[in-house]
């Protein structure tokens, strides 16, 4: 099923119209303390987060963060415990209001609007799923689903319509008159989905939503935000301490440590080429195989190189090629545009394999 945008009112009015990325921070500062607004513009903000605690009393929760994300993508948050993502998160929804910087989303420069048309934009564009789920206890599931769509003005029988087609679209027909409380924290987590999707926000924003749940059903709730990204294809921000979940769920993800951004980018692009010691270790024990691209492992073309080889996609997997590489007596063209841009020959692909059963038994 496709959900259609255009069965809502003032659905899209925004700016998915507006051409730009869904959501643009530049310099993003959130500073906790008595004399957080007499940090930024002194050589106290260049100081640690440590430092500058011991200094003037201040927690820099979020220093001088800037980043894009753009329509339809994936983007991960990833720290640790401390490291400022729930701070980040609530100022990308300006849930908190920032020391310094700018966030603007679809077009709209969410930092700067008066509180009613912020009010306004949280309820037609911005749509959050939380930790602890958030659901009101004493309405049924397909009430909760609603809700959203209630506060901002829209008749009953749209909205039971449309409560009814995310009631169907995240797998929980049948339960619609359940009260959440008769249900699994994995089913609750479902109606905390389906909530934020009826409202047809342009970004869905996820707090560790799934930190509560059991190993399994987190797997399936990954699945299913995979799934439900396939349908729907919106933007979503998704904070998390799990890199595992971070490289299954992000087409880029952005790795903060203490306040700061320490790298952003694909999965490839951070298990290849780690910024620093820290996220060296993060990345130390992820299955290169499984996240690596063959971009990240092909060689320069040599004159003497066989064209006789399988072409294959530069994105493609390291695992997904390896069958095919090894079987072939001459090496993998990788092209690009029509144009052979690398070669993978057997020893490139062994080494990320290799290197990841190495990995393996290191942990067991
Ligand atoms: N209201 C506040 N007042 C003072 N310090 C705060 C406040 N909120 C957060 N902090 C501090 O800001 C830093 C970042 O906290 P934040 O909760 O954003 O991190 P986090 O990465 O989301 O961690 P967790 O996963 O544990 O929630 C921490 O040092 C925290 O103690």
């Amino acid at each position: 099923m496709t959900i259609q945008t255009t069965d809502l009112p003032n659905a899209g009015s925004l700016a998915a119209d507006s051409g730009g990325p869904a959501l643009k921070v530049e310099g993003l500062w959130k500073i906790f303390g008595a004399k957080a607004d007499k940090v930024i513009g002194t050589g106290d903000q260049a100081l640690s987060r440590k430092d500058l605690q011991a200094k003037t009393g201040c927690v820099a929760a979020v220093k001088d963060i800037s980043f894009e994300v753009q329509p339809g993508e994936v983007f991960v948050i990833m720290g640790l415990s401390g490291s400022g993502k729930s701070t980040l998160v609530r100022l990308l929804n300006r849930l908190i209001e920032p020391t310094a910087g700018s966030v603007v989303i679809n077009g709209e420069e969410i930092t700067s609007v008066p509180a009613g048309k912020l009010r306004d934009l949280r309820r037609r564009h911005m749509a959050m799923v939380f930790q602890h789920f958030g659901l009101l206890p004493h309405r049924k599931v397909i009430d909760n689903i609603a809700y959203g769509l209630e506060v901002r003005g829209e008749g009953k029988a749209a909205r039971r319509q449309r409560a009814q087609e995310m009631v169907d679209l995240v797998g929980l027909t049948g339960y619609e008159n359940s009260f959440p409380d008769q249900l699994s924290g994995g089913m609750q987590q479902r109606v905390g989905l389906a909530r934020a999707l009826a409202v047809d926000p342009q970004v869905l924003f996820f707090d560790e939503p799934f930190s509560a749940l059991d190993p399994l059903i987190r797997r399936d709730m990954q699945d299913e935000v995979v799934r439900l990204h396939h349908e729907v294809g919106k933007t979503m921000v998704f904070i998390t301490h799990d890199l595992a979940e971070a490289i299954k769920l992000g087409d880029r993800i952005l790795i903060m440590r203490d306040g700061e951004m320490v790298q952003c980018g694909t999965a490839a692009e951070i298990v290849a080429h780690p910024a620093d010691d820290y996220v060296r270790d993060f990345v130390s024990e992820v299955p290169k195989g499984h996240v690596l691209t063959l971009r990240y492992v092909m060689r320069p073309v040599r004159p003497e190189d066989s064209l006789d080889g399988p072409v294959m996609d530069p994105d493609t997997i390291v695992r997904k090629a390896a069958r095919a590489a090894l079987a072939s007596a001459h090496p993998v063209r990788v092209v690009e545009n029509g144009q052979v841009i690398g070669i993978v020959d057997d020893e490139a692909i062994l080494r990320v394999v290799v290197a990841e059963e190495d990995s393996a038994e290191g942990e067991s």
